[in-house]
């Protein structure tokens, strides 16, 4: 196993990680990260809880960086108007809109019995 290759690879990764931050709609996932993480220490989630509010938090995260590679992408191989780059980048952010629709609902689940 090449080690320097290794660590090159998670500099390009940490690159990609910085790309991502300096994106709008990042930030805002960020923020909402911050508000869910303070909200969870001081609502006093159970371990699996926290298990699971923390792997929709990399999900999300996770999954708008792909939205934004999916950006990317269309707009490197397509500038010009095309149906299928409409599709592509609405599907993306389609799959964006999901995720986070179910996971405000899980959240939901999680929080509002406790608050109630
Ligand atoms: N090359 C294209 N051909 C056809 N429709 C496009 C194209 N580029 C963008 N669109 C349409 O315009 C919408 C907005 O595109 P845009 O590139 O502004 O993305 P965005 O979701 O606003 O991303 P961001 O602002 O984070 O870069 C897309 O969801 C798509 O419907």
């Amino acid at each position: 196993m090449d080690v320097r290759k290794y660590i090159r690879s998670f500099g390009y990764a940490f690159e990609g990680i910085v790309t991502a931050c300096k994106e709008q709609n990042f930030k805002s996932h960020l923020l909402s990260a911050c508000i869910v993480l303070v909200a969870s220490y001081w609502t006093g989630l159970s371990r699996m809880e926290w298990l699971i509010v923390l792997l929709l938090i990399a999900l999300m995260f996770a999954l708008e960086m792909v939205n934004t590679a999916i950006e990317r992408v269309v707009d490197l191989v397509s500038p010009a108007q095309h149906p299928l780059a409409k599709q592509a980048k609405d599907l993306a952010a389609g799959a964006v809109l999901v995720f986070a629709v179910f996971s405000a609902i899980i959240g939901l689940l999680i929080f509002l019995p406790k608050w109630l």
